[in-house]
């Protein structure tokens, strides 16, 4: 795993965006080999859409090869509803690039049969060969999608009751009326998410700054679902400076160090590739960079 920390929110998003349109443009997608990309909701991924959308106008990246999977929705909100996840994907992101809304894909929380939905939507995913990157955000109690504290961390796409803290937390999107916030919602699974090829997760602000020490400093634990981003070989989390508040002055300045190194792996790699010495050694594009 690896810690990024940047000053503040759109730092962070900058960092991720330009992160995810260099995976993205050295995969060189096509019509028949598109990148699979999820996406989460909440404020937190915002700086990250904004700054995505900047390079999307101008020119440096495109979404016409992207397929997206987002990670979850609320059951029972009509789709129209200002604070449905369908809704807010496309205020906040896929009305300003070019994704055709076909390619996009946001589960179905008013399906008749909510199971099947949940199915069809895992299916649906191997169909493309799994998630290429799975960008993610997290609750104040640790959550990834809406995989609640005491989820298992084998779980798949499904309907989840939504923890009391969430409802709560949400509340600010619903005028604040507890009553308004959904009690279900459907959310792909842990296991779905570490099924993923590569994680990124952002975390800002101090009232996640628990989370981010419980996930990363101690055991991998279902109460704290992020924590089991401890088990996958591809993991990321860019954090602003608010969010490390908890974290032990050695941890950050490991994660630091890394970068540093990072950087150097990185530098060196490239130096090799100018002199198309990767080429001859099938070493290309993602396998090329630095993992802990
Ligand atoms: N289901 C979403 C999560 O995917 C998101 O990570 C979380 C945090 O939201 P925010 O970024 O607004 O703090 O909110 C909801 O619970």
């Amino acid at each position: 795993m690896r810690l990024i920390i940047r000053d503040d929110p759109p730092a962070v998003g900058d960092y991720i965006a330009q992160y995810i349109s260099k995976r993205i443009n050295d995969f060189e997608p096509t019509a028949e080999k598109p990148f699979v990309l999820g996406l989460p909701t909440g404020s937190s991924p915002i700086p990250t859409y904004k700054a995505l959308i900047a390079l999307v106008k101008a020119g440096k990246l495109s979404f016409k090869h992207v397929v997206t999977f987002n990670m979850d929705e609320y059951v029972g909100l009509p789709q129209e509803h200002s604070e449905s996840y369908h809704t807010f994907m496309f205020r906040e992101f896929f009305s300003h690039v070019d994704i055709p809304p076909s390619q996009v894909n946001i589960l179905n929380g008013n399906a008749e049969d909510l199971i099947a939905e949940c199915n069809a939507y895992e299916a649906k995913i191997k169909s493309y060969g799994g998630i290429e990157l799975f960008l993610g955000g997290i609750g104040e109690d640790g959550h990834i999608a809406f995989n609640e504290p005491g989820s298992s961390l084998a779980s798949r796409t499904r309907i989840k009751t939504l923890a009391y803290d969430t409802i709560l937390a949400n509340a600010r999107f619903f005028n604040n009326d507890v009553s308004a916030v959904p009690r279900m919602a459907l959310t792909v699974g842990v296991q779905t998410v570490l099924d993923s090829r590569e994680v990124v997760v952002v975390v800002t602000g101090l009232r996640k700054s628990l989370a981010l020490s419980k996930a990363i400093e101690e055991g991998v634990n279902h109460l704290w679902t992020l924590s089991a981003l401890q088990l996958h070989p591809w993991a990321l989390i860019v954090a602003d400076e608010d969010a490390t508040a908890e974290l032990h002055v050695k941890t950050v300045k490991y994660f630091q160090s890394i970068e540093r190194v990072q950087e150097e792996v990185v530098r060196n790699q490239e130096a090799l590739k100018a002199k198309g010495r990767m080429v001859q050694a099938g070493i290309a594009g993602h396998e090329q960079d630095y993992q802990e």
